[in-house]
């Protein structure tokens, strides 16, 4: 049995301030001995053990100091700084993750460089392109829905969709349905399944809850910082989780690994009929080149069961969420804009028509669709801040005419709101705040977006952009398809939703006019019940 975190922590930690602490005691030793003075031993311990804080402010303010001086040279002011516990949410979700799940979306260097060569092939336009699995799924919950509804009661679109989601994105990864959606639903006023003692019992909550929990656990330890450790010094709060959650995937990984050394052992390539999923494409692919470049020198690292359990991992988490939450916050767009729903329907009819399995062609031409998308992650950003840790100094121009540049230190964390940069009206034009699909398509876009399209980075940019873009923008459209095929007159069951705060009717920004109380967790959520539904 290993250590828990707590205790592995104090050990990690005791020479960070043990050292200090005797190497001035020895020293003081010496001193006192060579100068023949006299000191009772519980003041040689004191200073001793002043030593550690002395040297941490020491180390502050010389650092301080040194990022001054250097901002000076360049003539640049320092980069304004937070303070941590508040904000560092997502720079500390990495760290979180110790002994967990390092993959593509919590590791950098050479390691993200591997994970990323690992998991970019499986998003090539025809893998993402093959919709069957959402078919099904978004068949299943849409039955579900109508069922519901035909009993007389709201639907918590939310948890519907989390089910649509994580069902499809385990199929896409695993190749074996978790069947969370064959679990059934809460009803309103039951805030989770563990109200439903039917649902919550049922063997595909276990893994659907483990890893809520799980995610529960570890944005608390994001939140209680780099000490977090120490409110575990007992037992781990995450483990017992991903114990559950390995349960069903390890036997899945086992088929996987069994059937490719088989091929293998018999000299044969995979089965050209066969559906690729994750699993079956991470051990498949020959990584040789990836060998080369991250220091992996043996082939059966590649196919380490960990490594490639750590990447499935990952991209559930990466895709599950996120997803949901914009097919989460599109239905209650729709509530709320039934002329906006009405013009999606009429695309969906001139488009696809009225029952007909969209194709990836027919989405590519539906502009309203991604105009509506994008409004939806404009508005509400599945990822609602970020981080970026500077690897190195650098200074940045000033945006304000004549304003000195800015410089940021090595090291230095640098957060940045999405939300913020979404919704301001000095990027956006006077009208950022409203709901309004069509500045993705009129000129507004040509005004804003194209000459800065930095303005807009919901799935980030760069070399860390995220994987699952188009398959995401592919699921949600899918669904929305399907939805607004069967359904039309969206409305919010405000008996069952969970309101603002009574003082946000005078806050600024879109809080006044919110109908839900949109929260925080890795990616925001919303409880969105749906009433009023009808065929
Ligand atoms: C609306 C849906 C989604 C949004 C808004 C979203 C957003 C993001 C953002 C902001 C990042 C950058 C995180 C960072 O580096 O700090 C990211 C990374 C990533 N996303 Fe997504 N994502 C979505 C869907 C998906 C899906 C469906 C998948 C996979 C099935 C996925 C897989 C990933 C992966 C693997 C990364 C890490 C990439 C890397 O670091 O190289 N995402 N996503």
């Amino acid at each position: 049995m290993g250590l828990s975190p707590g205790l592995a922590y104090l050990l990690r930690t005791l020479p960070y301030f043990a050292v200090p602490s005797a190497v001035t005691y020895a020293t003081l030793k010496v001193l006192l001995r060579q100068t023949d003075t006299a000191l009772p031993t519980p003041v040689i311990v004191f200073l001793s053990l002043l030593a550690r804080p002395v040297l941490f402010f020491y180390n502050l303010y010389y650092s301080e100091w040194a990022d001054n001086k250097a901002a000076a040279v360049h003539g640049a002011i320092i980069v304004p700084k937070v303070q941590e516990p508040l904000l560092s949410v997502v720079s500390k979700f990495a760290e979180s993750f110790q002994g967990g799940y390092p993959g593509v979306f919590n590791s950098d260097g050479d390691m993200w460089k591997f994970h990323r060569a690992m998991s970019r092939p499986f998003f090539s336009r025809e893998r993402i392109s093959d919709f069957h699995i959402y078919d099904r799924n978004a068949t299943i919950s849409l039955q579900m829905a109508k069922k519901r509804l035909a009993e007389g009661y709201s639907i918590d679109f939310q948890d519907l969709i989390a089910r649509f989601t994580l069902d499809s994105a385990a199929e896409f990864l695993f190749g074996g349905s978790v069947e969370s959606l064959s679990a059934g639903m809460p009803y309103p006023g039951q805030e989770s399944s563990k109200e439903n003692s039917s649902l919550h019992d049922h063997p595909a909550s276990i893994f659907a809850d483990s890893f809520m929990e799980g995610l529960h656990h570890t944005v608390m330890r994001i939140r209680m910082g780099d000490a977090w450790p120490l409110d575990e010094l007992m037992s781990d709060r995450v483990l017992p989780f991903r114990k559950a959650m390995d349960v069903f995937i390890d036997p899945l990984m086992k088929k996987a690994l069994d059937k490719r050394e088989q091929q293998l052992l018999n000299d044969k390539s995979p089965d050209e009929e066969e559906e690729e999923t994750f699993i079956s494409h991470l051990v498949t692919e020959p990584y040789y080149s990836s060998l080369a470049t991250t220091g992996a020198n043996t082939l059966s690292s590649i196919l380490d069961p960990k490594v490639i359990k750590d990447e499935l991992i990952n991209l559930l988490l990466a895709g599950r969420d996120t997803t949901m939450c914009l097919l989460s916050f599109a239905v209650y767009m729709l509530a709320e804009h039934p002329d906006i729903e009405t013009r999606l329907r009429n695309e969906i009819l001139e488009k696809v028509g009225a029952n007909e399995t969209p194709t990836y062609d027919q989405m590519r031409e539906m502009k309203y669709m991604r105009a509506f998308l994008n409004e939806v992650l404009r508005l509400y950003p599945p990822v609602p801040a970020d981080s970026r840790i500077s690897t190195k100094a650098t200074v940045l121009p000033s945006k304000k005419a004549g304003g000195k540049p800015i410089y940021v230190p090595a090291n230095t964390t640098v957060l940045y709101s999405v939300t913020n940069i979404h919704r301001r009206e000095d990027l956006w034009g006077p009208d950022a705040l409203k709901f309004d699909p069509d500045r993705f398509i009129d000129e507004r876009l040509k005004k804003y977006f194209t000459p800065n399209p930095f303005i807009f980075c919901p799935f980030n940019a760069g070399p860390r952009i995220c994987i699952g873009q188009q398959f995401a923008y592919h699921e949600a459209t899918f669904y929305l398809v399907r939805l607004l095929q069967q359904f039309t007159e969206f409305s919010l069951d405000q008996s069952a939703n969970t309101p603002p705060p009574a003082e946000w009717k005078f806050g600024d920004n879109l809080k006044g006019t919110e109908k839900i109380f949109p929260m925080a967790h890795v990616t925001m959520y919303i409880k969105l019940l749906s009433s009023e539904v009808s065929l």
